[in-house]
């Protein structure tokens, strides 16, 4: 057992406890601007498409569902992605070193919500796929106050809910297979890299 870096210990405790957490200052402010800045680039280039929702043959557009617009970081990393996905790994190496949840790949992408949009009720793993392990969202909206809105609404199994202001620089982590949530709606554009650290794939037969 090698010792676990000091930031990410309540982290680990948390969601040992709760299955959740919400974190904040994880990342360097310097970090998020870049990322804020890159995605709100690529909006203006209209590289974030309306998103879908299930996958393989099921994946459909699902404006009725969620209203938000996505970027999948799967090609060339730029020098902000990079820096992301390396401290969302040394995250995963040390909540694998605490916990027995076999976090492998994190697959994750940019989104943009508009004012009015939204994404409904739902729960992260897919019913035919259960590779989502733990769902991770970071928030790079910069003097989000309350009057902005667009909480991330996590529904908490004793039946209250718990809402997330989706700050700059916040992590939000839940299990996917146990919480419903839901994005409502912000009075102004709300950026987020939504993420999912995926179980090995064994390959089912
Ligand atoms: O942006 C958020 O707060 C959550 C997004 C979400 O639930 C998803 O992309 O599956
Ligand atoms: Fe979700």
């Amino acid at each position: 057992m090698g010792t676990m870096p000091l930031e990410f210990q309540p982290v680990a405790e948390a969601i040992e406890r709760d299955g959740w957490c919400v974190c904040d200052d994880l990342f360097d402010p310097a970090l998020i601007e870049a990322l804020a800045d890159e995605c709100r680039e690529l909006d203006a280039l209209s590289r974030l498409k309306p998103a879908a929702v299930g996958r393989g043959g099921r994946r459909r557009l699902a404006a009725a569902v969620r209203s938000d617009r996505t970027h999948w970081l799967d090609d060339t990393f730029s020098e902000a992605q990079t820096a992301f996905l390396a401290r969302m790994l040394s995250l995963r190496d040390a909540l694998n070193r605490r916990l027995l949840l076999g976090l492998h790949e994190l697959e994750a992408h940019y989104a943009v919500y508009p004012a009015g949009a939204y994404y409904d009720r739902h729960r992260d793993r897919f019913r035919d796929d259960d590779a989502r392990v733990l769902s991770t969202v970071l928030y790079l909206n910069r003097d989000w106050s309350e009057a902005d809105a667009g909480h991330l609404r996590l529904y908490l199994p004793d039946g209250t809910h718990h809402d997330v202001l989706p700050q700059t620089g916040r992590l939000a982590l839940f299990l996917s297979a146990d919480f419903d949530h839901e994005v409502l709606a912000p009075t102004r554009p709300r950026m987020s890299i939504a993420g999912w650290f995926r179980q090995r794939d064994f390959g089912v037969t």
